[in-house]
């Protein structure tokens, strides 16, 4: 065991461009932070500058420096698929050959939704492609004065249940997501992900999602890197929505967040304890406050805020901790559409001292992370994505 600490940090939808198969995902020229900075005329991010973020594209702003802090490189994702379920578990060692279903084009079938209104005793509104916040201003009205629920999907492979606290109770609202999860373990429906999406509000306007939302994800198919940790006992501590992306296997322990912030807040506060193996974090925001609303600027405003959470997080850090920054697939808020865009991550690696710095061009698989990670803890390497454990020691 080389590191004692890794912490692996998800920039959750941060792409960096250049996907070799965006033009397969219609995201040809998508590029979530090239594009940020341009529209933010430059972003000044020290922390993730020194670390060597120029080396990996032209990002206005950000200067490729000839001393990086850091080892960087670029990964390019193998599995079919770009959602954050995909992501997540291709980091952990997990190819997706074959991607969940969807009902982008169609909604849900209606023999699913007879069964889901038959078995919640409501009825449903929406049930097509939607931005999440749209749909609000939609049928958040029309869900007051009947108590439907509003449900919709997305390119990705979710179904997505949207109710408004003060008129139907949270968990009815969770107990309604259980019964879709067990409705859509159909092949038929099986989507990746069953999602409560919980408001406030009283007119068209104003509504507000929660921080209560909640995901019902698929079960990893096979066992991931996480898994061989805990077996290994090891700690696997997830931060934000790790648990669920997982559905809590091989996690040790589980950290709740409501935002961002609070997600490194609670990240610097574990880097203040004892524990041996993983600490894995979600920040959620980046991709579902600014990169599905097509925010750009508040997409820039919230990676500085990182980078300056960084520098604290930084400073905590043992001599022998590893940290990681990477993402699990692309977002443009300058993109056509509200969806995730096909691109390829960046993987930035600090160690105080037990690291080499450089910058190594790309790789394929985000699986390259989970290999890492198993070989420093000399657990069984996953069928996908090579080691660097030696090049960056
Ligand atoms: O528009 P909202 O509800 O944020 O939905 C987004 O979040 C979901 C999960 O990533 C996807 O379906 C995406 O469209
Ligand atoms: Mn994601
Ligand atoms: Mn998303």
């Amino acid at each position: 065991m080389k590191y004692k600490r890794i912490f692996l940090i998800v920039c959750d939808s941060l792409g960096i461009g250049n996907a070799k198969d965006a033009k397969s995902y219609n995201d040809e020229g998508a590029n979530t932070l090239q594009h940020i900075c341009d529209y933010c005329d430059g972003l000044d991010l020290p922390n993730l500058e020194g670390l060597g973020l120029g080396n990996l594209g032209n990002f206005k702003g950000i200067y490729p420096l000839k001393s990086q802090l850091g080892y960087t490189l670029a990964l390019n994702e193998i599995s079919k698929g770009k959602d954050t379920i995909t992501g997540h578990w291709e980091m952990m060692g997990l190819k997706t050959e074959k991607p969940f279903v969807t009902f982008t084009e169609t909604g849900f079938p209606d023999q699913f939704i007879k069964l889901f209104e038959e078995k919640t005793g409501r009825k449903c509104v929406g049930n097509k492609a939607a931005s999440g916040t749209e749909i609000l201003d939609e049928y958040g009205e029309h869900q007051i004065k009947t108590g439907d629920w509003i449900v919709y999907t997305s390119a990705d492979s979710v179904f997505q249940i949207a109710a408004n606290e003060e008129v139907i109770p949270l968990q009815e609202l969770y107990d309604a997501c259980k019964i879709a999860r067990e409705l859509a373990m159909d092949e038929r429906w099986k989507v990746g992900r069953i999602i409560a999406r919980p408001y406030i509000g009283k007119k068209a306007g104003e509504f507000k999602r929660t921080a209560n939302c909640h995901d019902l994800a698929l079960p990893p198919f096979a066992p991931t890197v996480l898994e061989a940790l805990k077996t290994a006992e090891y700690d696997v501590i997830g931060v934000g929505k790790i648990p669920d992306i997982f559905v809590n296997q091989g996690i040790t322990k589980k950290v709740k967040t409501i935002n961002n912030q609070n997600g490194m807040n609670r990240t610097i506060e574990l880097s203040k304890t004892d524990f041996t193996g993983l600490c894995f974090v979600n920040l959620v925001d980046f991709d579902a406050v600014y990169g599905h609303r097509r925010d750009p600027k508040g997409y820039g405003k919230a990676i500085k805020e990182f980078d300056n959470q960084l520098e604290e997080l930084m400073k905590y850090l043992n001599h022998d901790d590893l940290l990681m920054i990477t993402s699990d697939h692309g977002n443009d808020p300058t993109y056509k559409g509200t969806d995730h865009t096909r691109e390829q991550v960046p993987l930035l690696i600090y160690s105080k001292e037990l690291i080499k710095p450089h910058h190594l061009e790309q790789m394929d698989s985000f699986a390259v992370i989970g290999a890492t990670i198993a070989d420093n803890f000399g657990v069984s390497l996953p069928l996908v994505g090579c080691s660097i454990l030696n090049k960056i020691i």
